[in-house]
């Protein structure tokens, strides 16, 4: 039997922080696939109806009381699976292997770049690797399998792991070493889409198509003739979820732009227009910066803010769902790496870096059920979706606005007074970004007001205002960015300008942190 989404792979995560990047490489493959938790895999299992299983890696180490193992029901299902890393150690545990901690085998792990040599030829190299051949990857391990299981025998070896591959043929299960997934593991891709083409058998044409069928079809079966009011920022996020939602239930949804007073220049106006020239969906503007403003008074913290604003929201959806007569769901235009960063999915040691808005900022407890479509994709397949779905250029282009919008922009206290401050620099800084040609080879850019006054000297005066951060990456999917490289003339160009324009900024920085080890926002 096959599930709604056509032939699928069933990714159990075991913690580890690249499990996304399995995800990505299976869809690059053209197999639609999800991530599920090791304790949530059996009703996933369910749910999707795999034709094969990837076990991730983990920060947990198999030979330790109370680390995880994956549920013997994948096992007797019959599937093949790849067991990557934690996985290949968890699969051979738990099919009778050895394990051994790196402290005890006293040897210490690998990180990083390592070469390994293949032993034997297997269905998992095919076409792309052969018996006595180097190849590069990437590991990173301190435990390691020290007997295979029943079954298995040794493909590949590397220095510091004499399993880095092993397989058993006959019942299509292999595990790896080293990591497939990451992008320092040249042929990895190649090795997943063997996995889920030759191996488990896949065609591989899943498309984004087939994602907006079978999510429609998701939506109706969750809505029935429920109601539904959307969260709609003008974003790419949102508008996607909602030209979605709007072709599965139609005039069964409202969307809701709320005006918290932290948005950029003239952007209400924008969206209202944009949207509504557009699409044929009811919109609700609500006006809330007042109390947006009065509950950010005095509120310093990053993590308080971002808690208050997504609790506000909830607050004004509520009561704008009670002015329809009520609705049965709320929909938001979440991502995985909304998710990803906001919560520590197995409740193992991967720590929340800060909580978005809509997820690690929702209340606990929320009167409507949420209907969240683009919960298990990243950016860029948001943006091939949006495209799918014949949005327009102008939507699916945008740069990404984070709901918090303009209070994480603006560390320490928002006032009305700085967020007039911080839209204009704001606004100057991206006219200068599109006059320049610039705005499609950044993947977001924005100005930041910092809480420090410096002294200057304007027309023979002495100034003494606030400092004007600048910043620009490139990026993927959000996940890691690069700093935007501008011409040294661009930024004094831009910084003549917000400093001659803007009241209450007489210095402006530029910011050269990649992410990691910063974030894109400042807060
Ligand atoms: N001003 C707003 N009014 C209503 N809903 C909002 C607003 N800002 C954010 N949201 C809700 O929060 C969700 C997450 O915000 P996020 O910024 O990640 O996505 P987006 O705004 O849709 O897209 P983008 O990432 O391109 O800005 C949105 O999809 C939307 O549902
Ligand atoms: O809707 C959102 N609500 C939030 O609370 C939030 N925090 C960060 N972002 C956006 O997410 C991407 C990654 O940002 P960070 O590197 O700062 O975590 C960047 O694109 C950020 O703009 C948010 N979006
Ligand atoms: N990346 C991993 O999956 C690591 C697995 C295990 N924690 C080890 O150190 O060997
Ligand atoms: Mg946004």
């Amino acid at each position: 039997m096959t599930g709604e989404f056509g032939e699928t792979i069933l990714i159990v995560d075991f913690g580890s922080q690249v499990t996304q990047l399995i995800a990505r490489r299976v869809r690059e493959a053209g197999v639609y696939c999800e991530i599920a938790p090791f304790n949530a895999a059996e009703e996933a299992f369910e749910k999707l109806q795999p034709k094969g299983i990837i076990l991730s890696g983990s920060p947990a180490s198999v030979p330790a009381a109370e680390s995880p193992r994956a549920p013997q029901m994948l096992f007797d299902s019959g599937l093949p699976i790849l067991g990557i890393c934690y996985g290949q150690q968890v699969m051979s545990h738990q099919l009778g292997g050895e394990v051994r901690p790196g402290h005890e085998t006293g040897e210490g792990g690998e990180f990083g770049r390592a070469f390994l040599t293949v032993t034997e030829d297997c269905a998992l190299f095919d076409g792309l690797w052969k018996k006595g051949e180097r190849h590069q990857v990437w590991m990173s391990h301190g435990d390691k399998v020290t007997q295979f299981a029943d079954g298995f025998e040794i493909v590949a070896v590397s220095d510091g792991a004499p399993f880095a591959v092993i397989a058993d043929e006959s019942r299509k299960y292999y595990g790896t070493q080293f990591h497939p997934e990451v992008h320092h593991t040249p042929d990895g891709a190649k090795l997943i889409a063997n996995f889920v083409r030759h191996v488990c058998g896949l065609k591989g044409d899943w498309t984004m198509g087939a994602y907006r069928d079978a999510k429609i079809a998701e939506i109706r079966e969750q809505v029935g003739d429920g109601k539904v009011i959307c969260g709609l920022s003008g974003g790419v996020d949102s508008s996607v979820a909602a030209i979605l939602i709007h072709e599965a239930i139609g005039d069964q949804l409202t969307c809701v732009f709320v005006d918290h007073g932290l948005l950029r220049l003239n952007e209400r106006e924008q969206v209202e227009t944009l949207f509504r020239d557009h699409y044929n969906i009811p919109l609700v503007v609500v006006d809330a910066e007042e109390r947006f403003m009065n509950g950010l008074e005095g509120v310093t913290d990053p993590e308080k803010k971002r808690k208050f604003i997504g609790a506000e929201f909830i607050a004004v959806f509520e009561e704008e769902a009670k002015k329809l007569g009520g609705a049965d769901f709320l929909a938001q235009g979440t991502l995985y790496p909304d998710v990803i960063e906001s919560v520590s999915f197995t409740g193992g040691p991967s720590v929340t870096i800060k909580s978005h808005h809509n997820v690690g900022g929702l209340p606990e407890r929320m009167n409507m059920k949420l209907v969240e479509p683009l919960r298990e994709l990243f950016k860029d397949e948001v943006r091939d979706l949006g495209r799918e779905l014949g949005l327009n250029d102008q939507f699916v282009g945008r740069h990404p606005f984070p709901g918090p919008g303009l209070a994480i922009r603006i560390p320490g206290e928002v006032t009305k007074k700085r967020c007039d401050i911080l839209r204009k620099a704001d606004a100057i800084y991206l006219d200068e970004i599109r006059k320049a040609g610039l705005y499609d080879a950044i993947w977001q850019a924005f100005a930041v007001l910092l809480p420090v006054r410096t002294v200057g000297v304007m027309g023979d005066y002495r100034t003494y205002d606030s400092v004007c951060g600048l910043r620009a990456v490139t990026s993927v999917d959000g996940m890691t960015a690069d700093v935007y490289p501008f011409e040294s003339q661009f930024l004094q160009d831009v910084a003549t300008r917000i400093v001659n324009e803007v009241q209450g900024v007489n210095r402006v920085v530029y910011d050269y942190t990649s992410k990691p080890p910063g974030t894109i926002e400042w807060e």
